[in-house]
């Protein structure tokens, strides 16, 4: 295997973490992992430098990037990020992982993902407008409904997707309501399209916790994150009856053993942009959230939280992984001999593109869905495919993340082989 010369040599990167788990799944694929290279070249990978004028007359650099993992399957789709820490590698792993989730839900999507390196929390509502319209134009020749379509992620929302489609459609003189998803709904959006990600998790852990012979009613849950999939997830675990006794974001870490009131911290964290000082549960340290006795736990943060040294700690029997590649390789093997079940990312968090896929379908018929319809067919296709995983990992005998890619390569490179290699 060639190695990218843009690629470091850091193990536990989430560009490392994504090569690994397509080797574990090469073995089952038979001749289409003939094709297995497809899986470890991105496309395409856009690097923009955006200039912004700040709110006090000084200007600064912000480096963004989108990158296409794979179009086999059709036009890239994914997320973009605002962070600190965004890199070229980690949004080759989050496209690449697009790639798997749409194949795995059987979306006609390839993988594709953006992101700037930046703290959005540190800009105004102007500054933030300003950088996102010129990121919009800089990736402008990359994007387009039939080409690529961005949607929320971390530390972005409806208002920024808003911004990048009117800058597109600008750019373009055509108002394009289908070059980003999860906009605002009187420009487009789809009812339901907030709540997929999190509606998504409950879902499908509802489906696996019935397999597993685990009730919800006061089954213990653990958060981390508490941002757009974490919050919702948590909302819908409490209404099914389960007590979330921890939640953990960026400023603090949350307990409380009979249950923390999950619709006071949603708007809590709503007023104070965080979860910090809440008074209806007790601060513990940011360790204790791994070491909490609780039967799901959910990562709802960024990648790489599960390390080895925390897998041999977790104390529940089912983790649903909200975030994308929150678990590392060793992890994961350390989890299966611990017979710690784990619903993976590319189908445990996919309610989001799935409602986006809603979303462009119905921006392009210009004929919108009842939330019941919306919200009837995301569980449908997410039971479904929690469905076909879980009969692939009895087939195979192989974890639910190494079905899952088993079934989403297998779509991949089937289409890969089909298209042949000299368009
Ligand atoms: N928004 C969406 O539709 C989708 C999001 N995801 C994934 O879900 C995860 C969360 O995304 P969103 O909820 O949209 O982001 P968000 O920006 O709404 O929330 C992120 C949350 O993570 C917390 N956080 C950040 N750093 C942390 C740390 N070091 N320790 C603990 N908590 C920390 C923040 O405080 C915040 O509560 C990401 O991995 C994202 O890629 C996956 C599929 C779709
Ligand atoms: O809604 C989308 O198109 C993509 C959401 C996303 O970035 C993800 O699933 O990680």
């Amino acid at each position: 295997m060639a190695s990218l010369s843009y690629v470091s040599d850091e193990v536990n990167s989430p560009w490392a973490t994504y090569l690994s788990q397509v080797e574990r799944v090469l073995p089952y694929l038979g001749e289409l992992s003939r094709w297995a290279d497809t899986l470890r070249h991105p496309k395409r990978a856009l690097i923009v430098d955006i200039p912004l004028e700040m709110d006090d007359g000084s200007v600064r650099h912000f480096e963004g990037f989108r990158v296409q993992h794979n179009l086999s399957r059709g036009p890239g789709k994914g997320g973009v990020r605002y962070h600190p820490d965004v890199n070229l590698e980690e949004v080759m792993a989050l496209s690449a992982w697009m790639t798997v989730k749409c194949a795995a839900l059987n979306l006609p999507f390839g993988g594709a993902k953006g992101g700037i390196r930046v703290d959005p929390r540190e800009l105004s509502v102007k500054e933030l407008e300003r950088l996102t319209r010129r990121y919009t134009s800089e990736i402008g020749s990359l994007i387009g409904p039939q080409q690529d379509i961005p949607a929320p992620d971390v530390g972005t929302n409806a208002q920024v997707m808003a911004w990048m489609m009117d800058t597109w459609s600008m750019n373009v003189g055509a108002t394009t309501t289908g070059v980003v998803t999860g906009k605002p709904i009187h420009l487009g959006g789809s009812l339901g399209r907030v709540k997929a990600t999190g509606r998504g998790v409950f879902v499908t852990g509802r489906a696996m916790a019935l397999r597993m012979g685990l009730p919800l009613e006061n089954c213990r849950v653990a958060v981390q994150g508490f941002g757009n999939v974490g919050s919702v997830s948590a909302e819908l675990f409490t209404e099914a009856g389960a007590k979330v006794i921890c939640v953990q974001d960026h400023s603090a870490t949350l307990f409380n053993a009979n249950g923390i009131a999950i619709p006071a911290l949603i708007e809590w964290q709503k007023q104070h942009g965080s979860i910090a000082n809440f008074r209806g549960a007790t601060a513990v340290s940011n360790e204790a959230f791994w070491e909490q006795g609780c039967d799901i736990l959910i990562p709802a943060a960024l990648e790489g939280q599960i390390t080895a040294e925390r897998a041999r700690k977790l104390m529940c029997s089912l983790v649903l992984e909200g975030a994308n590649g929150p678990t590392l390789p060793a992890a994961d093997d350390i989890l299966r001999d611990r017979d710690i079940t784990v619903v993976p990312d590319v189908i445990c968090n996919a309610g989001g593109v799935t409602v986006s896929y809603f979303e462009w379908v119905q921006d392009f018929s210009s004929f919108f869905w009842s939330e019941d319809e919306i919200n009837a067919r995301l569980d449908n296709i997410m039971e479904q495919a929690l469905g076909s995983v879980w009969l692939k990992a009895q087939s195979l005998k192989v974890t639910l993340r190494t079905a899952a890619y088993a079934v989403a390569c297998e779509r991949i490179l089937t289409a890969r082989k089909e298209r042949g290699l000299y368009p």
